[in-house]
Parts: C-alpha cells; sequence; structure tokens
C-alpha cells in the first residue's frame, strides 16, 4: 500500500534556534497549519462551527475560550478522533479523513489534559515505544545499545535525564506531562497540539513547563488550549479566542484582550480572570 509523504523529508535537530515570534518564521519555507471551514457536529449539535485557522511554524499560538467554545474538539477534528468537514492542512498535506495512526505518521502529536504515559514502565521506556512508533520495521529488528541520541537529546530538552530509569506511575503530575511531550518529541511530531498542558501543576512546574514550550514552539508549528490567562500573556507568541464554535478574536494577547468581544463572551469581566 502506497503512504502518503510526510510533510517533512529531512531529520531536524530536536533543539530548536531562537524563540518563538508573532507569526512563525519568515524566512526559508516554514512549516504551517491550515484550517478551513472546519465543521464537527455531535447528533445535531454543531461543536466546531466552521473553524478557519493559520498557525505557522515558530510562532506559540494559544487557543482561549470559555468553556464548551470547542477548543479540544478542534484537536481531536485534527486528530482523526471525531469525524469533521472542512480542510486541515499541514504542509501541503490534507490530513482531514486519515486514519488516527496515519495523522500521527505525519507529525501530528497531541497530548491530553490527563497524561497518558505507560505507568508501570520506565521514563525511558516509554520514550523507546514512543520512538519506535516511527522506526522502520528493519530498524526495530535491529538491537539497540545504549540510548539513541534523539532519545538522550528529549531527556535534554524536557530536562528529565535524571529520571530516565524512573517508573513512569510514580512520577509528579507535571513530569508526567514533560514525558508525553518528550514521548512527541522522539516521535518527530512537527505539529504539536497541547490540551491544558499546565492544569494542576505547581508555580514552579508551569514556569518549567512555559520554559519547555518556549525552546520547542520555536521551530514548531504549536497550538496550545489553555485557561490561564496569566500563562497566556507570559508565553503565547499569539492567541486564537474560540467561542461558540467559532473564531472570535485573534492576534496579540493585548489585541485580543483589548477586542470588545471577547470581553463580552467572558461575561464582561477581563479575559485575565479565565473561565
Ligand atoms: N463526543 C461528544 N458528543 C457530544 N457532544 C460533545 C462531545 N464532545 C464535546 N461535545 C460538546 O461540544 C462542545 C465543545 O466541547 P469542547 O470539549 O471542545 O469544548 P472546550 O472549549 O474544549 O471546553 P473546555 O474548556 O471546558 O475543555 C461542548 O458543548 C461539549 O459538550
Amino acid at each position: 500500500m502506497k503512504t502518503a509523504p510526510a510533510p517533512q523529508t529531512t531529520a531536524q535537530p530536536l533543539l530548536p534556534e531562537g524563540e518563538p515570534q508573532p507569526g512563525g518564521r519568515r524566512s526559508g519555507r516554514p512549516q504551517y497549519l491550515e484550517i478551513r471551514d472546519l465543521r464537527v457536529v455531535f447528533d445535531g449539535f454543531t461543536a466546531v462551527d466552521g473553524v478557519s485557522l493559520d498557525v505557522t511554524q515558530g510562532d506559540l499560538r494559544f487557543l482561549i475560550g470559555p468553556n464548551g467554545a470547542g477548543k479540544t474538539t478542534i484537536i481531536d477534528a485534527i486528530t482523526g478522533l471525531v469525524p469533521a468537514t472542512g480542510s486541515v492542512n499541514h504542509t501541503g498535506t490534507e490530513i482531514l479523513g486519515r486514519k488516527v495512526h496515519q495523522i500521527a505518521k505525519l507529525g501530528v502529536g497531541r497530548t491530553f489534559q490527563t497524561a497518558s504515559v505507560f505507568e508501570n514502565l520506565s521514563v525511558l521506556q516509554n520514550l523507546d515505544i514512543a520512538a519506535g512508533s516511527g522506526r522502520k520495521p528493519l530498524q526495530l529488528l535491529r538491537r539497540r545499545r545504549g540510548v539513541e541520541p534523539a532519545i538522550e537529546e528529549a531527556l535534554e530538552i524536557i530536562g528529565m535525564e535524571h529520571l530516565a530509569g524512573t517508573q513512569a506511575g510514580t512520577l509528579a503530575h507535571g513530569q508526567k506531562q514533560w514525558l508525553e511531550i518528550g514521548m512527541l518529541l522522539v516521535q518527530n511530531s512537527d505539529l504539536l497540539l497541547l490540551d491544558e498542558p499546565i492544569a494542576g501543576m505547581s508555580q514552579d512546574e508551569r514556569e518549567q513547563t512555559g520554559e519547555l514550550l518556549r525552546r520547542i514552539g520555536a521551530s514548531r508549528i504549536t497550538l496550545v488550549i489553555e485557561h490561564d490567562m496569566d500563562f497566556v500573556r507570559e508565553y503565547a507568541t499569539s492567541v486564537t479566542v474560540l467561542a461558540g464554535g467559532r473564531v472570535l478574536s485573534e492576534g496579540s494577547v493585548a489585541e485580543v484582550q483589548a477586542d470588545p468581544r471577547v470581553q463580552e463572551v467572558y461575561l464582561g469581566a477581563s479575559p485575565a480572570k479565565g473561565h
């Protein structure tokens, strides 16, 4: 069976250059996510109502909006978990309508609100399995010695080298989220969809996660769902506000906060108060 070409063919280092910037990369041929007229209907209820959205590589985009706005459903649609109509284009490849595993192979990685790691396995084993999902059968047959450079690099990026042998089930909440992100890195995901990555984290963990997002977001297409407006203000390079399944506003944090329509959906309160 013929498989679709991955949008990105050359291996690039996991460690990025520079910092994310509004609008993303402006030189070379940046990768992109282009969503057009995305629509998801559940039993007659329209959860996502014609959303169009562009995110360029190197732009750390946050997706905010009140509860039930359709944020998670958009990520579910992009990753093939719910049926949708419209178009989701990843750097020239249409991904809507493909199966979940095919979409993952095209470099689309996501995290969930609750981290899904193999609790009984070590951090290293989790990363090894994630890396294996992208290996060709012949590579899998070869017995590897030591830790692969890509896994070592991922451990360094997520700051968990010292925890390589630790059982994932015993990790702190934040560390599980970082491990999940590390698993996406070793899978070479270049489009990252992160669903409330700092939910339930301590202040320290939030800051470390923000710095991690900055490091990985500089070289990837990154869309982060978040409610915490302090975090959004600190780390977003651009923001899309969703309400009632539609895009309400888009721009810098300052621009969307100044938008009266945004203030209105947050019930007259400052969006800084969250939902
Ligand atoms: N599988 C489903 N079946 C029916 N309705 C659904 C399903 N999944 C989501 N919905 C509905 O779609 C709407 C959008 O939900 P979604 O979870 O995408 O919102 P959200 O913006 O992520 O909200 P939150 O911030 O609370 O996570 C909600 O009204 C929700 O009840």
